[in-house]
C-alpha cells in the first residue's frame, strides 16, 4: 500500500510517532496532548496496542456483555463514548479501515501511535541510551527527528532535529505539519495516474510542471516605503536599531530601584517626572522614585515600574499598595526585535503590517524585486470591447477584465494589448511583440478544440506550448509553454474557468516569479450545508458562500448553478469549494476544502 491509497480519505492531516520502546512515547503524548490543546488544536490518537488489550474491567456491564458475546458493544453517557469490536485479524489490524473510524469532522489531525511500518508521514522519536537503530536512514517518511542531547547524528542528516525533551518545540513541528498539509487529492498522485496512463493532468501535477519552467525575477530595486506595498523583500530585513530603542515603561506610573528594604507603606521621594521622548539623566539612588509615563525610558538604577493606580503621591513622596516584582512593566530594549536580528525574511510579500514593521527600524527603502510584467490579451472575433457597441453575434470581453483585476491585487504590471483578431499573422505579431516586452504573456480562449482557434497554429510556429488536459473542472483545457524566454499561459475561454485557472495556476506562477517564498493558497475546513455532485478522478471547484454556522462552525453552500460562463457565480462568491479527485458525492454535514478569495479576488 502507499501513502497515497493509504491517506486517500482521509481529511485531516496524519502523523505517525515512531519509536521503540523505552523512547518515552506516551510520556511525550501526555505533555504534547495539552500544549497542542491550549494553541486550539484537537486531536485524535490511534495506537497500536498488543493483541490482546482490555479497555474495561471485569464485572462491568459493558465487559460482561460482551464476553457473553455482543459482537460490538457501544456504551455512552452525556460526556463520552466507546466502541468495542471483537475484530480478530491476522497480522496487524488495517490501518486505513482504523483511520476511517475515526471521526475526522472534530479533530484538527490523527496521532498515529505505532504501525512504524506503514506509509505515513512520521516523527521519529530518539534516545541515545535505547541504543537502538535510528528509522530514519531507511524510512523516507520520516519528516523530523526529536533526539536527546547524548544522540548523534549522521554528519549527512539533512532533516529537522528537534530536542527530545522540548516539549513545546515537538508542538511548533506538529502545528507546522498541520498547517503545511495537503489532502492526498492535492498532493501528486502516484505513477499509476501518471499522464501518460490517464491523458490528463492532475491539479498538483500541472502545477508542479508549471513551477518548474518559472525563473524569479532578477533585478533589484529600491522605492520609496510607501510604494512598497504589495512589493516582494529582495533581501532579509535586518533591524538596524533595537524595538524599542530603550528599556521603557510598559504603564504611567513611577519607576523605583526594588530592594531588600521596600515594605508597604514605605514612602520614596519623587526626584524627577519623565515623559516619553525625554529621558531622566541622572541614576536613580535606592529609596527614590521618579514619575514615569509610557514609553519613557527606565532610568539608570531603577528597575520596576508601579502602575500609578496603585501608587499615592503626597507632598513630594509615593507610597504603593500590594506586593511588587522585580522588573515589573518594564519593556526591556530589543524585546520585539533585537539589533541586528532578521525581523522579516528575503521572499515575504509586504503587507499593511509588514509596511509599519519596516517603518519602525527606520527601512526606508528597502530592496524589493521589480515586478514582473504580464501581457494579456483576449482572441475570438466574436468578442467586443466593452468600450464599443455590442455587434450581432457577439459578446463583451469580460476576461481581459477579470485578468487585469487580479493581476493588479497581485502587483505585477499589466500590459493590455486588446482584443486579438482570428487570424493567424495577426496572432503571431501580437504574440512576438507581447513576448518581448514581458515577462508572461497570458490570453484566454481558443485552448480547446474549437475549428476558428488560430492561437494554436501561431504558438506552434513561435514557441515551445503544450496543451494539457486538467482533470479539474472549471478549466480543463490549458495550454502552457514558453516563447522564447517568456512564459505563456493560453487560458480557457469560459469566464469562469479563467479566473479558476488563473488561481490555481498563474498566481502560483506569479508569485514565484515576484521573488515571494513560501506561499501556499490558503485552504480551510468547512461543513457543507447541502449535497454537492462532483466526478471521481477530477477535482471540481465549485462556487461557495462559506459563513459562520449558528454552531460558531465555518459552514458552507454553493451559489447554485455553477456554469463556467457564469460570471455572477463568481460575484456572489467568496470561495471555492475544492472537491478532490476521489469524491463522487458531497453530503450535508460532509467536511469540505474551501479556498477563501480574500487573497485575489
Ligand atoms: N469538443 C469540445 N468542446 C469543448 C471542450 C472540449 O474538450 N471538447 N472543452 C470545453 C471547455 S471545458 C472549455 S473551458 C471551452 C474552452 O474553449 P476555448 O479555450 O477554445 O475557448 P473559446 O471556444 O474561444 O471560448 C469559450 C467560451 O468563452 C467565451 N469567451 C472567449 N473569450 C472571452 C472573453 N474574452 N470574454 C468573455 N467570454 C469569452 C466564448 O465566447 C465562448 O463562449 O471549450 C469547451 N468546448
Ligand atoms: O474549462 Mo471548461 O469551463 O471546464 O467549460
Amino acid at each position: 500500500m502507499t501513502l497515497n491509497e493509504l491517506l486517500a480519505d482521509c481529511r485531516v492531516p496524519v502523523l505517525g510517532l515512531c519509536a521503540y520502546s523505552g523512547t518515552g512515547k506516551t510520556t511525550l503524548l501526555r505533555k504534547l496532548l495539552p500544549t497542542l490543546n491550549e494553541r486550539g488544536l484537537k486531536i485524535a490518537v490511534l495506537k497500536h496496542a498488543h493483541c490482546n488489550f482490555e479497555v474495561d474491567k471485569p464485572g462491568k456491564d459493558s465487559y460482561e456483555l460482551r464476553k457473553s458475546g455482543a459482537d460490538q458493544m457501544l456504551i455512552a453517557s452525556s460526556k463520552r463514548r466507546a466502541l468495542m469490536m471483537e475484530r480478530p485479524v491476522e497480522g496487524d489490524p488495517d490501518l486505513k479501515e482504523l483511520l476511517a473510524m475515526v471521526d475526522q469532522s472534530r479533530v484538527d489531525m490523527i496521532l498515529v501511535e505505532g504501525f512504524k511500518k506503514m506509509p505515513l508521514p512520521k516523527l521519529e522519536l530518539h534516545r541515545a541510551e535505547v541504543g537502538k537503530p535510528f528509522v530514519f536512514t531507511d524510512d523516507p517518511l520520516i519528516q523530523a527527528v526529536a533526539c536527546d542531547d547524548a544522540t548523534e547524528l549522521p554528519a549527512d542528516f539533512a532533516l529537522p532535529k528537534l530536542d527530545i525533551n522540548d516539549v513545546d518545540a515537538i508542538a511548533d513541528f506538529v502545528a507546522q505539519f498541520i498547517a503545511r498539509w495537503q489532502p492526498v487529492a492535492l498532493q501528486p498522485l502516484g505513477p499509476s495516474c501518471d499522464s501518460t496512463e490517464r491523458k490528463q493532468l492532475s491539479v498538483k501535477q500541472g502545477l508542479d510542471r508549471i513551477l518548474a519552467m518559472v525563473t524569479p525575477v532578477a533585478d533589484r530595486e529600491q522605492p520609496p516605503l510607501k510604494h512598497c506595498v504589495n512589493r516582494v523583500l529582495a533581501d532579509d530585513a535586518i533591524s538596524p536599531i533595537n524595538v524599542p530603542q530603550h528599556t521603557n515603561s510598559a504603564m504611567d506610573g513611577y519607576a523605583i530601584a526594588l530592594d531588600e528594604a521596600h515594605q508597604s507603606g514605605r514612602r520614596y521621594p519623587v526626584v524627577a517626572e519623565i515623559f516619553a521622548g525625554y529621558a531622566y539623566d541622572g541614576t536613580l539612588q535606592p529609596g527614590e522614585a521618579v514619575k514615569i509615563m509610557t514609553g519613557a525610558p527606565i532610568p539608570a538604577g531603577a528597575d520596576t515600574v508601579i502602575m500609578r493606580e496603585l501608587a499615592q503621591e503626597h507632598d513630594g513622596q509615593v507610597q504603593f499598595e500590594g506586593p511588587l516584582e522585580r522588573g515589573q512593566n518594564v519593556r526591556p530594549a530589543g524585546e520585539d526585535i533585537a539589533q541586528g536580528q532578521s525581523a522579516l525574511g528575503a521572499g515575504q510579500r509586504i503587507g499593511a503590517a509588514e509596511l509599519g514593521l519596516l517603518a519602525s527600524l527606520g527601512l526606508a527603502q528597502p530592496s524589493v524585486w521589480r515586478r514582473p510584467k504580464v501581457a494579456i490579451f483576449s482572441t475570438g472575433d466574436e468578442v467586443c470591447s466593452p468600450e464599443q457597441a455590442l455587434q450581432p453575434n457577439c459578446i463583451f470581453d469580460s476576461n481581459r477584465y477579470t485578468l487585469h483585476g487580479m493581476l493588479t491585487k497581485l502587483g505585477v504590471e499589466v500590459l493590455d494589448l486588446g482584443i486579438i483578431e482570428d487570424n493567424e499573422a495577426a496572432m503571431i505579431t501580437a504574440l512576438e511583440s507581447a513576448a518581448e516586452q514581458a515577462d508572461m504573456v497570458l490570453t484566454s480562449g481558443g485552448v480547446s478544440v474549437g475549428d476558428a482557434d488560430f492561437i494554436k497554429d501561431a504558438l506552434a510556429k513561435l514557441g515551445r506550448i503544450d496543451f494539457w488536459k486538467i482533470a479539474q473542472r472549471p478549466g480543463r483545457p490549458l495550454a502552457f509553454g514558453t516563447l522564447n524566454e517568456t512564459l505563456f499561459f493560453g487560458l480557457p475561454g469560459n469566464p469562469v474557468a479563467v479566473m479558476v485557472s488563473f488561481l490555481q495556476f498563474v498566481q502560483p506562477a506569479l508569485r514565484k516569479m515576484a521573488g515571494e517564498q513560501q506561499w501556499q493558497p490558503q485552504m480551510m475546513r468547512a461543513i457543507a450545508t447541502e449535497p454537492m455532485r462532483s466526478r471521481v478522478g477530477r477535482t471540481e471547484f465549485h462556487r461557495g458562500i462559506m459563513q459562520l454556522g449558528a454552531g460558531g462552525q465555518l459552514e458552507v453552500k454553493t451559489t447554485g448553478q455553477q456554469g463556467s460562463g457564469m460570471l455572477g457565480s463568481m460575484v456572489k462568491a467568496n470561495c471555492l469549494v475544492v472537491i478532490e479527485e476521489p469524491l463522487e458525492q458531497v453530503q450535508p454535514g460532509d467536511p469540505v476544502w474551501v479556498q477563501p478569495f480574500s487573497d485575489l479576488l
